[in-house]
């Protein structure tokens, strides 16, 4: 090496190993030669994966390579690929190297279930779908939601569906006090309204969209990307519940740049994995009023600050609900309640109507 250059990887990787014999570069053509590429669907062990290019990329079917361990690919990875990258029919590829993924969003089965799943990695903002009506937004979905965003460092974005059904500023003011940005779609006579403000926010960034099922995420894929063709559904007239339609979580490439992850038919989303003492974060309307609490609260005991703050009206008309909620969360990520009463409450978190 000559005096002042610098030592980098480079060097090291051809470096003679330490039986002095030959460099180590028997590994190194077939990575180097690798495709990057981007994980767009995960279907039993096969990963549909998306080589972009100049003439809009094309799509290669891709297995994890043996020696990246256990480690499991999700949606959103950014992948190099080896192997037959040409992506035509009956090739595999291998996929031999997951990027350092910059965020990972995760779930669990419900809030005390030990394992956690990552749904997605590598986005930036979490888009919390809700209908004004039909299904009527459920206030405790939403919570979870902000709070799983808080947890992965992603930034949240309401997105309000429906707005057609129902004057949206109603259902808006639940969220007001938390400075939430929100954009709001409606069904128009020429389609999906409002779609501009929703291009304006997905430009650049990889998102995902998250909702219960039936308020809309499919339409608004479709309608965002012109040849998504994800399978849209009607909600059931009795139950307000929607169907399972699209069946199977898919990144997409937006028209003009960004990606876009939609997440067919959540029902629960467990936060077992998320610091309690990290929730209220999340909670930015009730977040101030903890500097009152005494050291440690729980916020569910009687010296606890949140109630007087939002006595006060420093949360908002939706204060109470707001705190009640918390608590609610809190309670079931300490394990507080029975699993089994625990996904009663679940379900009672998604079908308890907002109003
Ligand atoms: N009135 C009205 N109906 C809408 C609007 N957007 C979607 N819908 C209808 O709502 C129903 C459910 O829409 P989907 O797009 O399938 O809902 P989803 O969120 O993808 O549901 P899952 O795939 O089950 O997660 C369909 O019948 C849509 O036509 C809207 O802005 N206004
Ligand atoms: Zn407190």
């Amino acid at each position: 090496m000559t005096p002042g250059r610098r030592y980098d990887e480079d060097d090291v990787r051809i470096r003679p190993n330490r039986r002095g014999s030959r460099p180590r570069t028997k590994e190194r053509p077939r990575h180097a030669d690798a495709v990057p590429a981007r994980v767009v669907v995960v279907d039993r062990g096969r990963s549909t994966c998306l080589v972009e290019g100049t003439d809009g990329g094309h799509l290669v079917t891709a297995m994890r390579a043996r020696e990246l361990g256990r480690t499991g690919v999700v949606v959103g990875d950014e992948v190099a690929l080896v192997g037959d990258t040409s992506g035509r029919a009956d090739t595999l590829a291998r996929i031999v190297r997951i990027d350092e993924r910059r965020t990972v969003l995760r779930r669990t089965a419900d809030d005390t279930d030990p394992v956690e799943r990552v749904v997605v990695a590598n986005a930036d903002q979490l888009v919390v779908v809700a209908a004004v009506a039909d299904p009527e937004p459920r206030a405790r979905l939403v919570d979870r939601f902000l709070v799983a965003a808080y947890d992965a460092g992603m930034d949240p974005l309401l997105c309000l569906t429906k707005g057609d059904l129902r004057d949206a500023r109603e259902v808006l003011s639940t969220w007001a006090p938390l400075g939430l940005d929100a954009v709001v779609t409606s069904r128009g006579e020429g389609g999906i309204v409002g779609l501009d403000a929703v291009r304006e926010r997905l430009h650049g960034r990889t998102s995902v969209l998250v909702g219960h099922s039936g308020v809309g995420k499919s339409t608004l894929v479709n309608a965002l990307v012109p040849d998504a063709d994800r399978a849209t559904g009607s909600v059931n007239a009795v139950t307000g519940r929607g169907r399972h339609t699209s069946t199977s979580m898919a990144a997409m490439l937006l028209p003009d740049g960004g990606w876009i992850i939609d997440t067919p038919g959540i029902r629960s989303f467990g936060l077992a994995h998320v610091d309690p003492e990290r929730v209220l974060g999340a909670f930015a309307d009730l977040r101030d009023g903890e500097q009152e609490c005494p050291r440690g609260c729980t916020h569910d005991e009687e010296e606890c600050a949140l109630d007087a703050w939002v006595a006060a009206g420093r949360a908002g008309s939706a204060g109470p609900e707001r705190l009640a909620s918390l608590r609610r969360l809190l309670a079931t990520l300490r394990g507080e309640r029975e699993p089994d009463m625990q996904r009663g409450r679940d379900r009672e978190d998604q079908s308890s109507p907002l109003q």
